[in-house]
């Protein structure tokens, strides 16, 4: 893997790389990222400005998409429990195809487009009870997921055919993902194996997959010794598989559609903080405090994610000891990484912390009401702010005396 910077942490992808690995294997395939990762106004226009699609999964991040422009047919709608409202407002930005996750949803959505009189794409959402050996409060794909219509239940057989007999919506493909982030090849392979073998049954009955997702779920590096598969290798394992089967089934080729998130704004994001108060518990811990922390940055304490961390304002310092990075909020929890080598640091000190661009600011909160962080867009050394930081007033702009 390689490296793209002094932290020494192989790198995820970027668009282009998308692109570029997936198209030339598989020409008729569709880059469509995944907005949860962290999407805002500037973003989006980006990702339509390199030719991608997107993946979104509320209406909120659809009317980001709407505000940058994004071409309504290459939005991708997910989500296990979309409300009448956000499907209303799908269909009246006329996005692209509808990902839908439950029977109540093919219902609602079925009422809502025939009452509009008009045709909805629509892919089905399978779970095909594959462990992608990722952590457990983020695989999907297992039997035990509230997302998707699951293979082994009967459930994505009886969703296909309710779909396909649906009066206003037309079934134009099929997606699943396993999971996130996911460090192996096998689960892609697996998936694309026991999906695309499964939909042969109903070829007969007049399914028409114009449309194949695997989803996304792409690993980056947050550490060292945990490196990824390279983009590369992704793309190998998902367009040799799909390509292969679908020619022995019958199915074609068709839009191969993935969903990087992760890969391609982690490893862009580095967040900075502020050193602060410093702790030394003699032969225990010691605590650097941080002027952010889980209100930024949730994933350790919800994952128990590591990550690295250098000292940005002097880089050339020796390392000298090992510290704990704390965050500023009410939680002992509230740890971003814990007993790390560092050089001595000192009040005033600035903290990088690596791979820090997907579900950090995307997972933010206003906890303890801290107000959240700037961004800031860097590039050939130009950087422009696309997110101002939160003031007091931000944070009770919604409240009401
Ligand atoms: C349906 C779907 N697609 C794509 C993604 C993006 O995942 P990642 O950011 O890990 O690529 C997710 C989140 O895990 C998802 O649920
Ligand atoms: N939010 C997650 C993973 C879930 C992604 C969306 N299904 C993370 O920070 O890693």
């Amino acid at each position: 893997p390689r490296c793209m910077c002094s932290t020494r942490i192989p790198c995820g992808g970027c668009a282009a790389e998308f692109r570029t690995e997936f198209g030339t294997r598989y020409p008729n395939s569709r880059v469509a990222y995944a907005s949860k990762a962290f999407v805002n106004p500037a973003i989006a226009r980006i990702v339509a400005e390199e030719g991608l699609g997107l993946d979104v999964v509320s209406g909120g991040e659809l009317a980001v998409a709407r505000a940058a422009d994004v071409p309504p047919d290459t939005i991708y709608f997910h989500g296990n429990n979309k409300t009448p409202e956000e499907l209303e407002f799908a269909l009246d930005y006329g996005i692209g195809q509808i990902v839908v996750d439950s029977f109540h949803e093919l219902e609602v959505l079925d009422a809502i487009a025939g009452e509009r009189g008009v045709r909805q794409d629509i892919m089905l959402r399978l779970s095909p009870g594959i462990d992608a050996h990722t952590h457990e409060k983020t695989t999907t794909g297992i039997l035990d997921s509230k997302f998707g219509f699951s293979i082994e239940t009967g459930d994505a057989a009886k969703a296909i055919r309710q779909a396909m007999s649906a009066a206003n919506l037309d079934l134009v493909g099929i997606h699943f993902h396993l999971g996130s982030p996911i460090f192996e090849l096998e689960p892609y392979e697996l998936g694309v194996e026991v999906v695309l073998n499964y939909l042969t049954q109903f070829k007969e009955e007049g399914l028409r997959l114009e449309i194949f997702s695997p989803g996304g779920g792409f690993a980056i590096g947050y550490v060292r010794s945990e490196p990824p598969p390279q983009i590369a290798e992704y793309a190998e394992s998902i367009t040799k598989y799909t390509s292969r089967l679908c020619e022995e089934l019958g199915f074609g080729t068709p839009l191969l559609v993935v969903e990087p998130g992760r890969s391609i704004v982690g490893r862009a994001g580095v967040a900075l903080y502020t050193v602060g108060g410093i702790k030394d518990i003699p032969t225990v811990r010691k605590y650097v405090s941080l002027d952010g922390g889980m209100g930024d940055n949730i994933r350790p304490a919800i994952y128990g994610s590591e990550y690295e961390a250098v000292l940005a304002s002097r880089m050339s310092a020796p390392p000298a000891e090992v510290v704990t990075l704390a965050g500023k909020y009410c939680e002992s929890g509230d740890v971003l990484v814990k007993d790390i080598t560092m050089p001595v640091v000192e009040p005033g000190d600035i903290i990088a912390i690596p791979s820090s661009g997907a579900y950090a600011p995307s997972m933010a909160s206003n906890y303890n009401l801290n107000g959240r962080p700037a961004i800031v867009m860097a590039k050939d050394g130009d950087a422009r702010l696309i997110r101002r930081r939160e003031t007091y007033a931000d944070m009770m702009m919604a409240d009401v005396f």
